[in-house]
């Protein structure tokens, strides 16, 4: 199986098989049968794609219920420190977060199931990570965390002093202080 466990429920690792030769190497980025055999069936119906320099950190971010978004994380060319945190009410890693290197090189990807924020952290020069949606783009419904709160004490692998980050994602609450409408 190509999935791994976190110890999160229903946060999982994909690590597609590769195969290389002469020319290069081919892999499936995303085979629907290949994560319904692996009991991760969705309906991706949005595909993003952000290029950045080193040191820019988004999120921490979610979607309120019932615009919530399910996500699958991977990097096209160089390395990010992907954060996720549990804000599933009744879920046994409610309010910890996780964090995995997602790169190029490495080709692993994230599944992060609705009821996460998510955020990543550039650690090579640039940076181009695209992730597959569930759910639409909702403005509205759009939520988010500081990512510096002390509760959650999240290592971006960068300084965090010199962080790039949005004006929009400055001013988010910590985790204690946030609202939103996810159950386990
Ligand atoms: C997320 C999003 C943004 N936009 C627009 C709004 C805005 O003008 C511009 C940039 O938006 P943002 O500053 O919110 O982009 P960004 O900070 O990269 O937001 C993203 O961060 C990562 C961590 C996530 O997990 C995503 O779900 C998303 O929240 O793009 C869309 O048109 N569609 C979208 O799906």
């Amino acid at each position: 199986m190509p999935f791994s466990e976190t110890g999160f429920p229903g946060l999982v690792i994909y690590e597609p098989t590769v195969f290389g030769d002469h020319r290069g190497y081919f892999f499936e980025s995303y085979n629907a049968n290949t994560f319904r055999a692996g009991g991760q069936e969705y309906n991706f119906v949005q595909d993003n794609q952000a290029r950045s320099t080193y040191g820019v950190l988004r999120g921490l971010h979610y979607q309120l219920e019932p615009h919530a978004q399910t996500k699958l994380i991977r990097v096209l060319e160089g390395s990010i420190i992907d954060a996720v945190v549990d804000l599933r009410k009744g879920s046994p890693t409610y309010g910890k977060s996780y964090t995995i290197e997602l790169s190029a090189a490495n080709k692993l990807q994230l599944l992060v199931p609705k009821g996460f924020a998510h955020g990543y952290a550039v650690i090579s020069e640039t940076a181009e990570v695209m992730y597959k949606c569930d759910n639409f783009y909702h403005k509205g419904s759009e939520g988010g965390i500081i990512y510096n709160d002390p509760a959650l004490g999240i290592d971006w692998g960068i300084d965090l002093d010199k962080a790039l980050v949005s004006e929009k994602d400055l001013v988010l609450p910590k985790l204690a202080d946030v609202t939103h409408n996810f159950v386990f």
